[in-house]
């Protein structure tokens, strides 16, 4: 729902409640994922969700994609990239390497508490709530370990996953069972500047794996780190490999992770891909990629007693608000956080 507006004495109008939480995804390069973050700006709005998704953008990210990205509401900021320490490492995807540099979103201070969302997920019904989940914590969905991108690990080996600790049990032989393995494709966490100062203090220190930012996410909250439920972060992958710890009708959050699932991309070629459950979703994402109605409009600009006030690229809850706020004879100020 829309923030309280007040109007105060001198004419001016504020939200009272100051957005100091917000969805987060991550952009780099000058490539398509572009179109997964708008077709993400797009799914949000459709869910009605109360707060603005901010773009962390690498340098690389060219001004006509950030244009597109503030055309469609999403606030733009321009993050440095991130470097783990020298390595021999096979990153599972090459590209990965860049993935390190999601961890500057621990500096968004003025928020305090944010979602951080993959710019290939799409969300299906609102998830609001989970901003109200209790501090101290880091939520996420627990990972699947049965895709050939893990055939490097022992859980892998021995057919070992987290999502069915029944099926194989962990051999006592060898030693305890892996702790709790989160999808940093999707969490709920705090920025704060001390978390901040020493992730990237930690990672000088920490030789890189294959996962990249991913393993080294799970190390570092692994004593904090609470899994929330699969519905919130559906890794494809478990539709094929544990379909039973899927309740399709009730997934609000889908991740478009496994190989040749990018709906911007989707050619259905890739193992899997012909599945009528994969097409289903490909073709949801498309429909709101493609829905015009969802487009984020520019709120009017307000003009008040003749002069003509220059609103800010607001949120359009604000505008609206504003609109409720019936937008005569005062002026308006964005709450900076709006803007
Ligand atoms: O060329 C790229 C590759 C990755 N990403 C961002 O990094 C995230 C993680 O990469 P990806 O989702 O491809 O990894 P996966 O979840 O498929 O392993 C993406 O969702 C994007 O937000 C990007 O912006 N450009
Ligand atoms: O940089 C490492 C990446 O690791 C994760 O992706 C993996 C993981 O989900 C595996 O379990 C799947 O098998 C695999 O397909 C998928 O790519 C995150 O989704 C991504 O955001 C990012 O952190
Ligand atoms: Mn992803």
């Amino acid at each position: 729902m829309a923030p309280e507006l007040v109007a105060k004495p001198d004419g001016y109008v504020q939200p009272t409640s100051f957005y100091s939480r917000a969805f987060v995804t991550f952009l780099a390069g000058n490539g398509d994922y572009v179109k997964g973050v708008v077709g993400l700006a797009k799914g949000l709005r459709k869910v009605k969700t109360a707060y603005p998704l901010i773009v962390a953008v690498l340098p690389d990210v060219p001004e006509e994609h950030r244009r597109i990205l503030e055309d469609q509401g999403c606030i733009v900021r321009e993050i440095d990239p991130v470097y783990p320490p020298e390595n021999q490492t096979q990153f599972a995807m090459a590209y990965y390497v860049i993935n390190y540099s999601k961890l500057r979103i621990w500096e968004f201070v003025e928020y305090s508490k944010m979602i951080y969302l993959d710019g290939d997920i799409q969300v299906y019904d609102n998830i609001d709530h989970l901003f109200d989940l209790p501090d101290g914590h880091f939520y996420a969905v627990m990972d699947c370990f049965c895709e050939k991108t893990w055939s490097h690990t022992p859980q892998y080996k021995i057919r070992y996953c987290q999502q069915c600790p029944e099926k194989v049990k962990w051999p006592a032989e060898m030693g305890p069972s892996p702790s709790l393995y989160f999808n940093a494709g999707m969490f709920v966490f705090e920025p704060s500047l001390a978390t901040y100062e020493d992730l990237l203090k930690t990672l000088k220190i920490t030789p890189p794996t294959p996962f990249a930012e991913q393993d080294f996410l799970n190390m570092y909250f692994r004593d904090i780190y609470k899994p929330i439920p699969n519905a919130y972060n559906l890794v494809l992958a478990m539709l094929w490999r544990h379909r039973e710890n899927v309740e399709l009708d009730k997934v609000k959050v889908v991740h478009y992770c496994a190989a040749g699932s990018k709906p911007w991309r989707y050619t259905g070629k890739e193992e899997n891909m012909q599945r009528e459950d994969i097409k289903m979703l490909v073709n949801k994402w498309w429909d709101i990629y493609n829905d015009e109605s969802l487009d984020y409009k520019k709120p009017e600009p307000v003009v008040s007693d003749g002069t003509h006030v220059e609103t800010m690229a607001l949120q359009p809850l604000v505008a609206a608000a504003m609109t409720e706020a019936k937008a005569s004879a005062v002026h308006y100020v964005a709450a900076p956080s709006a803007a």
